[in-house]
């Protein structure tokens, strides 16, 4: 456990039942302003186009086929707005230890995320996602139980995967144009998520009952 658990403040609108173990949500942790200046950054670098989605890795090159994070992949240190929105994560006690490995993802209306728990010889126990731009649903699924649980991910949230949540359950993002919320259909836009990690030095490959994509 990172211990940053108990110092992040829930959501009150997300009961805590709603949500797997280990996985806390908060909204606003970033204003509009700080949001569009991060689409711009990254909309003014490379987005690579290996995957059917876009994506740019800061600090570490993670490695989709071999599901392995090598020390040849290291890219360097996480440029500064990036460090600085990690020690924002530390400071407002969500992350317990500064995430050297960022990636950021672009998703169109239509695009997901198969089911997967990240790689877990890879990278440490706390995973931090903040989505930008547009809401869209994001799924859990017990791998002990057909137990599935939905969670909204709005634009400027923040997600934290620790313990059960980030390792006895997978999460995905179906890949759909809009999602059904509380009976209400919520239109997909362009969404971009940011996702820090810390990479465990000398991380092998992910075993092969994992699914990382
Ligand atoms: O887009 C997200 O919020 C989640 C991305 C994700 O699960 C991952 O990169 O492993
Ligand atoms: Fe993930």
């Amino acid at each position: 456990m990172t211990g940053a658990q108990g110092s992040l403040p829930l959501d009150p609108a997300i009961k805590p039942a709603h949500l797997p173990p280990g996985v806390l949500y908060r909204r606003d942790i970033l204003s509009p302003d700080e949001e569009q200046a991060i689409r711009e950054r990254l909309d003014a670098g490379e987005w690579s186009t290996v995957l059917k989605r876009r994506v740019q890795h800061f600090g570490y090159l993670y490695d989709y086929r071999a599901r392995a994070v090598t020390a040849e992949a290291y890219l360097g240190p996480l440029p500064n707005w990036l460090q600085s929105l990690g020690e924002r994560l530390c400071a407002e006690g969500v992350l317990a230890a500064m995430p050297d490995q960022v990636i950021a993802n672009e998703y169109l209306p239509g695009q997901g995320i198969s089911a997967h728990v990240d790689c877990i010889p890879c990278f440490g126990e706390a995973i931090v996602s903040i989505s930008l731009l547009s809401p869209c649903e994001m799924v859990f699924r017990e791998r002990s139980s057909a137990r599935t649980l939905p969670l909204l991910l709005e634009p400027r949230s923040c997600l934290l995967l620790t313990g059960a949540g980030r390792y006895d359950w997978t999460h995905e993002i179906p890949a759909r144009k809009s999602d059904f919320v509380g009976g209400v259909r919520v239109e997909r836009g362009r969404r971009i998520s940011l996702t820090f990690r810390k990479v465990i030095p000398a991380a092998g490959s992910n075993s092969a009952a994992m699914t990382q994509t």
